[in-house]
């Protein structure tokens, strides 16, 4: 007899099954790709940048590790990033393709190519170079990019300088896999994301109360991550870079008791106040 989780995968697999016959979802055949070279991998991915057969189509393949294991983020990574396509800061999502893998099939997300790697390592190679107004730029691309998520009603969850990636100079908001749709948050049991971007709010919660975890991501918590991408635009720096993995208990427990990075000198009253307030 099929697992509940065996029953869940093949509905998953057949809402993508359906969506390619079905034209809601665009399918491309994978031989009609050319030149991969492997550009970065995740928790659930490998990213290739490829080119479209016949032209000078760039494009980013992104291919699930373990499809069985993860179909219910590449769904749900699928279904919200075709919500909010059109939004200049949010990479494009183009179609799907396949690959045979023995008896296996990968499916592959086919992606806006951003040529210039994630936002942290942008800063880290370009700080020097970026003045004031193009700081001033990408914090607004990033408030648009999550402004337009949240007026559909979306929840990120996960933003942190490695999920936005730069093409162009411009700022594209990337990796909706832990992104949820506010009708269906549930309170989180396992809190994803990394340390300092993370609205402490998940374990302020998680601490007093004593039992189980009871804190629902929402809007705001999106809005903190945003906060401390402010301030690494600033500074070009990431947040508590002098912390190790092994501190992270230590870093934990003074957020908790309110530590957070100062502002960079020179900054202008305003963008300080902008990422400092707590009226949001
Ligand atoms: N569209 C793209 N264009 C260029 N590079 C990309 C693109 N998408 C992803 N990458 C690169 O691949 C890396 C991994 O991608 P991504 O964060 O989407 O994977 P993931 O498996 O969802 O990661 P996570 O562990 O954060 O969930 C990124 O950090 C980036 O370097």
């Amino acid at each position: 007899m099929a697992s509940n989780s065996g029953i869940n995968e093949d509905k998953q697999i057949q809402w993508l099954e359906n969506g390619i016959v079905e034209n809601y979802i665009n399918y491309y055949d994978y031989n009609e790709f050319k030149d991969f070279q492997c550009i970065g991998s995740g928790g659930f991915s490998k990213v290739y940048r490829a080119t479209l057969k016949n032209s000078d189509t760039v494009i980013a393949l992104k291919c699930i590790k373990n499809n069985n294991l993860f179909i219910k983020e590449i769904v749900n990574e699928i279904k919200l990033l075709q919500k909010v396509n059109l939004h200049v800061n949010i990479i494009k999502f183009f179609g799907i393709t396949k690959k045979k893998n023995n008896e296996d099939t990968n499916y592959l997300l086919i992606l806006e190519y951003a040529d210039s790697g994630t936002l942290g390592e942008f800063l880290k190679n370009n700080f020097s170079r970026l003045d004031w107004n193009m700081k001033l730029q990408f914090a607004i691309q990033i408030a648009d990019a999550v402004s337009c998520l949240h007026e559909n009603d979306i929840i990120h969850c996960d933003l942190h300088s490695d999920n936005i990636l730069v093409h162009q100079n411009m700022l594209k908001l990337a990796d909706f896999g832990h992104s949820h749709r506010l009708a269906e948050v549930s309170t989180q049991k396992d809190i994803v994301g990394v340390l300092p971007y993370i609205d402490p709010q998940f374990f302020q919660t998680q601490t007093s109360n004593n039992k189980s975890y009871c804190y629902k991501p929402n809007k705001k918590s999106d809005i903190y991550s945003i906060g401390v991408l402010l301030w690494e635009i600033s500074s070009g720096y990431k947040p508590f870079k002098s912390y190790n993995s092994y501190q992270r208990n230590k870093l934990l427990l003074e957020i908790l008791d309110g530590k957070r990075e100062t502002p960079i000198p020179n900054t202008p009253i305003d963008y300080i106040n902008i990422y400092t307030s707590i009226n949001v």
